[in-house]
């Protein structure tokens, strides 16, 4: 999967921060994100695929809301997207509260 995300046939550009690309592919309106299309799985795909991707498309307004609502979120310098691999893909230099 982080090939495919990082490939620069598959997204112009793969490293740059660009979320409105998401928003929509020119042949269908929009992406599948359960794993049906292997550009977008954030999910995974296939027989690993997530148990919780149901509870996770929910939920995840209300994590974010939860966030942004009991913190105080300013601006720390420069954000870093650089990644590592761990045990799952991190933030090389996380955010810091
Ligand atoms: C936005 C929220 C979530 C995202 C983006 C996400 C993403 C993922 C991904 C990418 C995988 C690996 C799939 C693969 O190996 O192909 C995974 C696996 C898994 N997820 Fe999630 N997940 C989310 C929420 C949840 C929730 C809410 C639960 C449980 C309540 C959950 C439980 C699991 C479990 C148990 C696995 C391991 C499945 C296996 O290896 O057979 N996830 N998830």
């Amino acid at each position: 999967m982080w090939a495919i995300t990082h490939d620069e046939k598959v997204w112009p550009e793969a490293h740059e921060y660009k979320p409105d690309r998401f928003l929509g592919a020119p042949e269908s309106g929009n992406f599948p994100i359960m794993g049906s299309d292997l550009r977008l799985a954030p999910f995974g795909a296939g027989r690993r695929v997530c148990p919780g991707k149901s509870m996770g498309i929910a939920t995840v307004e209300l994590w974010l809301a939860q966030l942004l609502g009991s913190f105080k979120w300013v601006p720390c310098g420069e954000v870093d997207l650089s990644e590592t691999l761990k045990l799952s893909l991190e933030m090389k230099n996380p955010l810091v509260c």
